[in-house]
């Protein structure tokens, strides 16, 4: 579950139900709930959303009834997604925020909950099912958010990323979908019975909003191919996925599409796992903290994209002391613009925002922007190739350059100095080296390669330092 998912440690029914009169009708003797039991999950469903959001939904007997822990996983992940990438971009995340939310469902919950947790953002939802189309708009009035949450009638032939077609002029920070999973009312059956001990709970879904052809990987598919022509228009496309062989099918479509910029991620609530795969035009690299699953297992390995946040272990004295080394290794980097950034707790960018490891406030980070290689050795021996009177521009410059890096930055990378966990550390103290890390953090640019070499470059550099007890 996701680190600010505040059903973490599971949901009190009792103390619900105290709240929610009607839930108690559900509660059994052990203050649980049948999830097998379609009024009672109904009822949980509006009862959390009542009681944690303040949110008045009715959810038709005919129609999915979302989970919201499991809905809450994905809209924080979005949080995340568009807090980054706001702050790598243009520094500034407090400005409104537009989202679009394809096939909104009767209930129109991510919609819904995005905008009960922030108020700066907005929604364009599409729905196809003329029923559920109904139920959304009178979800979203009874809320009174009608004027932040607009829903469009999809046709079958209309583009799955409708709404970014409706207007050519209109721009989004994301898009999010909970696709139809199957491709066949056989295929849902079939995924039933290949349950070991059958489902955890009962699926109240109509055959539309658990089935279209092709199945999610081809509805994403599509997602893509549409994403493609819209590109900058959107900062961050995202669907979710209920079988990992999608994910895998929606990455190697990315790929065809030579989209390098994708993020992977996991819910897992009890025993239910989804994935969720996002990519973007832009050159800004979210951390891994939002970009890759952590932990993962073999199966998902091999789904994720490369690291953008790569950790080296140094021996080093002390935080200080190999910070001014590491200035003095940056500033001897021709052309290189480095900035350091006191605000440190500001500049980093975890999923975590709310619990962030404060090990790190005694140094502070570094952040350098480049318009080209010029650490490696063959951009050294091309720089001595250079005609003398050109070299007059060519020292670094410490300088308090704000983080939006030019249109010809072709990288920016935060370094941050952070203690490795206690097994790693020298315990016997004094002036023993340590081990320290330095984390490379990936934040904007285009080409991988730049970023592996500068990192690998400074790790050689500081790896080869002395420290003499
Ligand atoms: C799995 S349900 C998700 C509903 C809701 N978002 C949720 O998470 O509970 C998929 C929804 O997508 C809708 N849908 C299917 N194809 C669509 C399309 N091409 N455009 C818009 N909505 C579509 C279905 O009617 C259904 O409401």
């Amino acid at each position: 579950m996701h680190p600010r998912n505040v059903y973490l440690k599971g949901i009190d029914f009792l103390q619900l139900s105290n709240n929610y009169p009607s839930l108690k009708n559900h509660l059994d003797t052990h203050n649980s709930i049948d999830f097998k039991n379609q009024e009672a999950q109904r009822c949980l469903t509006e009862a959390i959303l009542y009681c944690d959001f303040r949110l008045n939904v009715k959810l038709p007997s005919d129609r999915l009834c979302p989970p919201v822990p499991n809905r809450l996983n994905y809209v924080l992940w979005i949080q995340d997604i568009v807090h980054c990438s706001r702050y790598l971009e243009t520094q500034d995340v407090k400005s409104d925020i537009a989202g679009i939310d394809i096939g909104t469902g009767a209930s129109a919950i991510y919609p819904l909950l995005g905008c009960a947790l922030e108020k700066s953002w907005t929604f364009v939802a599409s729905e196809i099912d003329r029923g559920s189309f109904g139920y959304a708009c009178e979800n979203i009035s009874a809320n009174h958010f009608d004027s932040r949450i607009h829903v469009v009638q999809a046709k079958a032939n209309s583009p799955i990323l409708l709404p970014l077609f409706l207007d050519a002029e209109a721009t989004f920070d994301f898009t999010m979908c909970n696709p139809p999973f199957y491709s066949s009312v056989e295929d849902v059956v079939h995924s039933a019975e290949a349950k070991q001990f059958g489902p955890n709970a009962v699926c109240t879904g109509a055959e539309v909003e658990m089935v279209t052809p092709g199945g999610e990987a081809v509805f994403v598919g599509k997602m893509v191919e549409e994403s493609s022509r819209a590109r900058h228009r959107c900062r961050w496309y995202t669907s979710m996925l209920g079988k990992l062989s999608s994910v895998e099918d929606v990455v190697n479509t990315l790929k065809s599409h030579s989209i390098d910029n994708y993020i992977v991620t996991e819910f897992v609530q009890g025993q239910t796992r989804r994935w969720a795969v996002g990519w973007s035009f832009l050159d800004v690299r979210l951390p891994d903290s939002v970009s890759r699953v952590p932990n993962p297992n073999p199966s998902i390995s091999k789904c994720l994209p490369a690291h953008n946040t790569i950790t080296q272990s140094v021996p080093a004295i002390s935080k200080t002391l190999l910070a001014e080394n590491l200035h003095q290794m940056l500033s001897s980097i021709s052309h290189l613009n480095i900035q350091s950034r006191t605000a440190a707790r500001e500049n980093r960018l975890d999923a975590d925002m709310t619990a962030m490891d404060v090990d790190d406030s005694d140094v502070p980070d570094i952040v350098i922007f480049a318009q080209e290689d010029t650490w490696s050795r063959s951009a050294r021996r091309r720089r001595n190739q250079v005609p003398l009177d050109a070299s007059s521009s060519m020292n670094p410059s410490v300088s308090s350059t704000p983080l939006l890096p030019s249109l010809d930055t072709a990288l920016v990378c935060s370094i941050h100095i952070k203690d490795l966990p206690s097994r790693d550390v020298n315990s016997l103290g004094g002036n023993r080296p340590t081990r320290l890390g330095l984390e490379f953090c990936w934040r904007r640019g285009r080409e991988r390669t730049l970023f592996d070499s500068f990192c690998s470059h400074i790790s050689r550099k500081v790896l080869a330092l002395r420290y003499d007890a």
